[in-house]
């Protein structure tokens, strides 16, 4: 049976790109400073995020599961120390490496097209300025399309804290909050009933397509409910608005070639819905873990199961709460036995990430960081596979593995299964 599934840790760098400097990012280490922080006694007892969060944590850095698939020799590999005060496997099972990105930006889209063997090579269109951030053509026409007394927000911010800033004031007008970051994104907040959920949805639509000239990777809906600036919390009802992938990742060469593609969580939207047969939605990781085992059941030969765990990027790294973050990969460690139990000896599965953000870090952006790469299966031999220079050679292996034709970009870290032999003459026959 030959299926690959792939994990995607939303944000789980480990170590500054070579290129980090350009972000402003020089130094940062999301896996890294995580560990630190918990070995130095920073992240125990009673959590500060969100209250849906996992339980209360105590300690050093605990992984076991990672650590045993090499996450903390690719670490080591990537920044040159071991992450600090974390138990270092004797035995590891799986094949481990880091890779850089070469896409231009370290937003989402492009670190999954990239992992999917598409490198995002031109510049995306950014709203540079921290105020005063959109054009005012684009809002003028959001008004008039969208029927709205005006909007508010109209700047770069993180989006819990512009909720709990305008949300009463969004109530009171009607006026929806439009925010953006270092990403290429334009985002809407709005409240769910007073505002309504639907029209929400609409109007990022209308926001999608007057985008066309602007060259801007996405639009997100941000719900939120809630009373007031004390409660109001976002729901899980927020979409994302992707332009399509520049060119076919190998999730489309795998349904056009007659596969299954299993998006689980935000990864449909992620890519436009190109390159997807099953698309699956749930909130939580828990519920996506729990998703990607009901999917392991059903995905037959030539399928891929993919799945993004995005708590870890929306819900601490964002926030930059260390403490969440490092509870939520302890958790998401903890569930990974159940994963490598339904694995068959011809899948192959892979563990990595899209970008960094670092909860250490200033500012509350994403981070440009080195990605895990940790393979299992496929007759892979544990042990190192290096630097990789580009996402892609991940997409590069999915094809070699799923009997694809090669991709453009990447270069496979597994051997391509054995073709059947053409027939060979009978050197017998007259
Ligand atoms: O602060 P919030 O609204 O979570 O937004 C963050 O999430 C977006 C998508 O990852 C990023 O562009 C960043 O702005
Ligand atoms: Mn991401
Ligand atoms: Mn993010």
């Amino acid at each position: 049976m030959t299926r690959a599934i792939v994990l995607v840790l939303d944000s789980f760098g480990i170590g500054a790109a070579p290129d980090a400097e350009r972000f402003g990012d020089a130094g940062a280490d999301t896996l890294g400073h995580i560990a630190a922080a918990c070995s130095r006694g920073r992240c125990d007892g009673s959590l500060q995020g969100p209250k849906t969060g996992p339980a209360a944590r105590q300690g050093p850095l605990a992984l076991p599961n990672l650590g045993r698939l090499g996450l903390f020799h690719a670490h080591r590999e990537s920044t040159g120390a071991w992450a600090e005060g974390v138990e270092v496997p004797t035995e590891v099972i799986g094949a481990y490496g880091h890779a850089g990105e070469i896409s231009s930006g370290k937003d989402t889209p492009s670190g999954h097209w990239e992992i999917a063997g598409v490198p995002v090579r031109f510049d995306w269109g950014y709203f540079l300025d921290r105020e005063e951030s959109f054009p005012p053509e684009l809002l003028a026409a959001l008004i008039r399309e969208g029927e709205l007394p005006g909007v508010l927000g109209n700047c770069h911010a993180s989006g819990t804290e512009i909720i709990a800033r305008l949300g009463e004031e969004h109530m009171a007008s009607g006026k929806p909050i439009v925010y953006t970051s270092a990403d290429s994104v334009l985002q809407i907040a709005a409240h769910e009933e007073s505002f309504g959920l639907a029209r929400l949805h609409a109007l990022c639509e209308t926001a999608r397509r007057l985008l066309e000239p602007y060259n801007i990777g996405r639009v997100i809906a941000r719900p939120f409910v809630g009373q007031s600036a004390a409660d109001f919390t976002r729901t899980a009802n927020r979409r994302d608005y992707s332009v399509e992938p520049p060119a076919p990742t190998v999730l489309q060469k795998l349904c056009d070639d007659g596969g299954e593609v299993f998006a689980i969580g935000k990864i449909a939207d992620i890519y436009a819905h190109c390159g997807v047969t099953h698309t699956l939605k749930a909130s939580g990781h828990d519920a996506l873990m729990d998703a990607t085992l009901a999917a392991l059941d059903e995905a037959g030969e030539r399928s891929l199961v993919m799945t993004n765990f995005v708590d870890f990027d929306t819900l601490y790294g964002h926030r930059r709460d260390v403490t969440g973050y490092a509870a939520a990969l302890e958790a998401f460690d903890a569930r990974l036995p159940e994963l490598l139990a339904k694995l068959r000896d011809d899948d192959l599965l892979v563990i990595t990430a899209d970008h960094g953000c670092d909860p250490t870090w200033h500012g509350t952006d994403h981070t440009r960081e080195r990605v895990p790469v940790l393979a299992l299966g496929a007759g892979l031999a544990p042990g190192s596979l290096g630097a990789r220079d580009t996402f892609a050679d991940i997409g590069q292996s999915l094809a070699a593995h799923l009997g694809l034709a090669p991709m453009a970009d990447g270069t496979s870290f597994i051997a391509s299964p054995p073709q059947p032999k053409p027939p060979q003459p009978d050197p017998l026959a007259a």
